[in-house]
């Protein structure tokens, strides 16, 4: 496997090896031993898998509040996402900046997001199932968000005509967000 951190370093992609015979193929999605020594340190206790029937279709921007702030391991099974992450880590040198990568089954990637990062994901093909695992329980209580085309991120949607939950629709801007995680890191 291999790990590549984006432009925000937390935030990480990896590749995972497929291995193939004359059946079809297996991949080790996640090991906890494996990806701590490859620097991903992470305890993962729910697996997630979404849906989507249509291109276009955004889920986010996301992220659970302490006590249960989730850090995500993302791969998608089928089609492809554009994943969006973006720093709400008060004191970070790339507080409010983003990094994106695009996630697919034919790239057979992940991509890592940390505790402290709005999470958003929009489909690049219809039939997209995004399988992912999250390192604390679902908590509805302590389930925010943020607005997904919100001008201060500056997050470069390829498409603006998205199909939304009612929910995704209302949420707030970054400069109405209470300072929900601080930076923990080393300011360069
Ligand atoms: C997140 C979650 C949701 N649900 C239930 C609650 C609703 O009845 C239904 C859909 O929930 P929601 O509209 O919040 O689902 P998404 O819009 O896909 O939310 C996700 O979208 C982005 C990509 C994220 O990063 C988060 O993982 C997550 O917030 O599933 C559960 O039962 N457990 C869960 O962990």
């Amino acid at each position: 496997m291999s790990v590549e951190d984006l432009e925000i370093p937390d935030v990480k992609i990896i590749r995972l090896p497929k291995h193939g015979d004359d059946r079809g193929f297996f991949t080790e999605t996640y090991s906890r031993r494996k990806f701590a020594d490859a620097g991903v340190n992470v305890d993962l206790v729910q697996d997630n898998h979404a849906f989507s029937a249509h291109k276009g279709t955004l889920r986010g921007l996301h992220f659970q509040v302490p006590p249960f702030a989730q850090a995500k391991l993302v791969r998608v099974a089928r089609g492809a996402i554009l994943d969006v992450a973006v720093d709400l880590r008060v004191g970070s040198p790339t507080f409010g900046r983003h990094v994106s990568a695009v996630i697919s089954a034919e790239e057979w990637n992940q991509i890592f997001v940390p505790v402290g990062f709005a999470h958003g994901l929009l489909t690049l093909e219809s039939n997209t199932e995004v399988l992912y695992k999250v390192s604390d329980v679902y908590s509805p209580e302590h389930d925010k968000g943020l607005l997904w085309n919100d001008p201060a991120l500056g997050i470069a949607w390829p498409v603006t005509d998205v199909i939304l939950s009612p929910k995704d629709r209302a949420q707030p801007l970054l400069a109405n967000l209470p300072a929900y995680f601080q930076f923990e890191g080393v300011k360069p």
